[in-house]
């Protein structure tokens, strides 16, 4: 049983580890205890206090390639800024994250301008990824297959709405195979048959031993198309598993909650905490070992 363990362990190749990152913001906060509102009127004059909000308590996990991992968690918990971490475009207040590759975030590396049409959009966007002309001819129809907006590919971007630009940005993200794709809620804007269309992308995308990580509110969403689930809560690790398990205990402390049960939801979140094997990074020692 061991031996298994430690073969796959072996086996799996990691492309994203986090070594225990934690991320605090600083920010200016109105609250004070006697607020009155000729104090909160002299406030406006002399600026707001500074307050620090733990956005993330110390983690640590190990990603491999192959796994399509979903991050679920109430309003507030700490999803987007751990897919932010992991992108590289925020810098942990501590700790350290490693990545086999440039993780792609979908969504925000396609810098696409809204005066342009969808086709001049692709073009730009598979620039900005750094592809060639070259490629970028020969996955020109892919993309234009894979977002599903038929004719208006030849409309401007600014005519068309939320869900039809977030297709475009999928199928321009995703058509560079990226090695580490992050999706942040992006896909609970398209319709039924783009749903389709992204999943078995993803799909694709794992096939190729590739990293998803995809943030949503929709358990529908996390079971279609992951294969490993983590909850986050008020910034802390409440859970990393297989979809089933975790996904149906999420449910059952958002259902404590709107049942007005916070004793049984605080027990749930408290068990789920207690019985999660904290991942630990090991630092890499070069030379040889003593005895
Ligand atoms: N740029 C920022 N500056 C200050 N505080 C921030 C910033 N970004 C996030 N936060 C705070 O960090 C905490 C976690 O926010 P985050 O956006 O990661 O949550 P989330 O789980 O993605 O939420 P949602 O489901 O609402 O999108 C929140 O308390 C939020 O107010």
């Amino acid at each position: 049983m061991q031996n298994d363990h430690s073969l796959n362990l072996l086996k799996a190749r990691p492309t994203v580890v986090i070594d225990r990152v934690s991320m605090q913001y600083q920010v200016a906060s109105t609250h004070a205890e006697t607020a009155t509102t000729s104090n909160r009127l002299s406030r406006l004059r002399r600026g707001a206090s500074t307050i620090t909000v733990h956005a993330l308590n110390e983690m640590s996990l190990v990603v491999s390639h192959g796994e399509s991992v979903g991050i679920i968690g109430r309003n507030g918990s700490g999803k987007s800024t751990l897919t932010r971490l992991i992108s590289g475009r925020t810098r942990p207040t501590s700790g350290s994250i490693f990545a086999s590759d440039t993780p792609i975030m979908l969504g925000v590396n396609a810098a696409l301008l809204p005066d342009l049409a969808g086709d001049q959009n692709v073009i730009l966007g598979c620039l900005a990824m750094g592809m060639d002309r070259r490629t970028i001819a020969e996955k020109f129809d892919d993309i234009v297959e894979v977002s599903g907006l038929g004719d208006s590919i030849y409309l401007p971007m600014k005519s068309y709405s939320s869900g039809m630009a977030s297709r475009l940005r999928f199928a321009i993200a995703t058509s560079v195979d990226p090695e580490i794709l992050l999706i942040d809620e992006a896909l609970n804007t398209g319709d039924a048959q783009f749903r389709e269309r992204s999943r078995s992308r993803i799909s694709q995308l794992r096939d190729h031993a590739g990293t998803v990580f995809l943030v949503s509110h929709s358990l529908g969403t996390i079971t279609e198309m992951c294969t490993r689930v983590i909850w986050l809560d008020g910034g802390d690790l409440l859970m990393d598993g297989d979809v089933e398990t975790v996904t149906s205990t999420y449910s059952r402390f958002t259902s404590f909650l709107s049942n007005g049960d916070h004793a049984s939801a605080q027990e749930l979140r408290y068990k789920s905490r207690e019985s999660l094997i904290a991942t630990q990074v090991l630092e890499r020692t070069t030379g040889r070992r003593s005895a």
